[in-house]
């Protein structure tokens, strides 16, 4: 696997070795001996998850907070989306900064996302499957969130607008200065 850095700490683009032969091909999606080596971090991922979407579906920007605060691991198996994060460490010089990434089964890419952002995607294939690896448990009563088209962050999602279905519940993600209001309280 190659591990791709970023200027964000700890925020790394994992590229698997693939394996082709005449039947398809194989690779390693995850082992933890040369994850460790390569990122220098100890995470032990608890909990799989896994979503299927179509077209314009836009998952995000979410994060749980405090102790329940979750690394991620995440891969498209189908399709391919936009990946994108937003630091929210504000020990971090890239402190609110996003990053973003097209992760698809063409390309194999994975992120790796440490705790302390806020995490999202949006579908840019007509279908796509996504799956990720956590290292803390889902906790609803911590879970938190980004309006998608914050002007502040001011995200280019690739899509037009009008292409965008949020749930609900991401309709009401809160506003970043709201996030960065909060924060500042804790
Ligand atoms: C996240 C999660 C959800 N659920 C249940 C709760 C709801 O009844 C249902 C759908 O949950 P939600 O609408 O929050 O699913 P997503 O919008 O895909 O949420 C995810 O979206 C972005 C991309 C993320 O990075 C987060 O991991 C996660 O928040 O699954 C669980 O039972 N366990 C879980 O870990």
């Amino acid at each position: 696997m190659n591990l791709i850095k970023t200027e964000f700490k700890d925020l790394f683009i994992c590229e698997p070795k693939v394996f082709g032969d005449e039947r398809g091909y194989f690779y390693e999606s995850f082992n933890d001996k040369v994850f460790k080596v390569k990122s220098g971090l100890e995470v032990n991922f608890v909990q799989d998850n896994q979503s299927f979407s179509t077209y314009g579906v836009l998952r995000g920007l979410h994060f749980q907070t405090g102790e329940y605060a979750q690394a991620k691991l995440v891969r498209v198996v189908k399709g391919k989306v936009l990946d994108v994060v937003v630091d929210l460490r504000k020990e971090e010089p890239t402190f609110g900064k996003h990053f973003s990434v097209e992760l698809s089964a063409e390309n194999n890419r994975q992120l790796f996302v440490p705790r302390g952002f806020a995490h999202g995607f949006v579908v840019l294939s007509e279908e796509s499957e996504f799956l990720y690896k956590c290292d803390n448990y889902y906790e609803p009563s911590s879970e938190s969130g980004i309006i998608f088209n914050d002007p502040d962050l001011n995200i280019d999602w690739k899509i037009p607008d009008k292409d965008v279905k949020i749930s609900p519940k991401d309709s009401a993600n809160k506003a970043f200065r709201h996030i960065l209001e909060e924060m500042k309280l804790n």
